[in-house]
């Protein structure tokens, strides 16, 4: 098996560049962000300030319509659609990217957006699933949208155990990998397993280990921001392993950050902190 590697800070400096004069919006990618049922519109609000303070060209939300003036009122950079909209299939084929998950619950609505985001991604989309997304789909393997070009999984450890059937003390690298591997046998599925040293675990069988990050980031929240940045960062950047990477790296070096004098991060302020953190960076390129 491959040696694990230690994520370096200059991943940031390879990553993020200064973006030419000519720029607009269309060339930082598109990005659909669906989760956000009753009890969990935090979960969605979150992850979508990760993806436009990570630098998407163009966001937008689909989540339960209660949600939609407290989206707004945070993030009128967010465009917004009604998860039940008939139009939401022809919205997600326009789509660079889609994050499935953050706050979708398990609702009988929250299984049809699965079904229907299956039917409807393509080989050009990259799809990043978390939290709920992940759920349930350890109930049903089939609602894994195999047809997307790229998949990135983004489980906690029980949110792994319960995809992977691997209980916690005994998730190790050898073992996550053949998990991998019978979870979808394409191999176009990054695995990026979420603790207080996150895991990637790349598409060619690479392992890396992220060496940022602090206690002070153990607050509900941090999760789905790291979904909408890892969006944010694919969206702009293209797909490559080294993207996802950078996107893991920055949101704990954001916490680190914050944490030198604050007792707890809050994971809206590691959104708020990103755009001067990748300036610093884009200036070293
Ligand atoms: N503001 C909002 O709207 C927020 C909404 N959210 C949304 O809530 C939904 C449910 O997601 P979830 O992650 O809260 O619940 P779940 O998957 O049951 O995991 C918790 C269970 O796993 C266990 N556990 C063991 N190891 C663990 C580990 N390393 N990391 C984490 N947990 C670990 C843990 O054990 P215990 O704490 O009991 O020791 C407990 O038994 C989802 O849609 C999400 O997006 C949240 O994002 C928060 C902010
Ligand atoms: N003690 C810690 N040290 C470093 N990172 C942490 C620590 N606790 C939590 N994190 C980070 O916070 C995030 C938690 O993700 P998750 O459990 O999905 O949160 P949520 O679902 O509440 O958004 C992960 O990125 C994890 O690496
Ligand atoms: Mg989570």
């Amino acid at each position: 098996m491959t040696q694990t590697q230690e994520i370096k800070e200059d991943i940031l400096k390879k990553v993020i560049k200064t973006r030419p004069s000519n720029s607009y919006k269309g060339k930082f990618g598109r990005i659909l962000l669906i989760g956000g049922s009753e009890n969990y519109g935090g979960a969605i609000i979150m992850a979508t300030e990760g993806a436009i303070n990570a630098g998407a060209g163009l966001t937008a939300v689909a989540t339960r319509s209660i949600n939609l003036t407290a989206l707004h009122a945070r993030d009128p950079e967010a465009m917004y659609i009604d998860w039940q909209d008939r139009n939401l299939p022809e919205l997600i084929k326009k789509m660079d990217v889609i994050v499935c998950g953050p706050g979708l619950g398990s609702s009988r609505v929250a299984l049809q957006i699965m079904q229907m985001l299956k039917a409807n991604v393509a080989a050009q989309q990259t799809v990043v699933l978390d939290a709920s997304a992940l759920d349930l789909i350890s109930n049903d393997k089939t609602l894994l949208p195999g047809k997307a070009g790229h998949l990135i999984l983004t489980p906690h450890q029980m949110e792994w155990q319960r995809l992977s059937q691997i209980n916690i003390p005994f998730q190790t690298d050898s073992a996550n990998l053949t998990a991998l591997k019978q979870l979808n046998s394409v191999g176009n599925t990054t695995l990026v397993l979420k603790s207080n040293h996150t895991h990637i675990y790349t598409e060619d069988g690479k392992i890396f280990v992220n060496p940022t990050g602090n206690p002070g980031m153990a607050t509900g929240g941090m999760g789905d921001t790291l979904a909408g940045i890892i969006g944010g960062f694919i969206a702009q950047f293209g797909f490559q392993a080294d993207n996802i990477l950078a996107a893991v790296y920055l949101h704990s070096l954001a916490g680190d950050v914050l944490y030198r004098d604050h007792y707890l991060v809050k994971p809206t302020q590691i959104s708020q902190l990103l755009p001067k953190l990748m300036k610093k960076y884009a200036e070293q390129d």
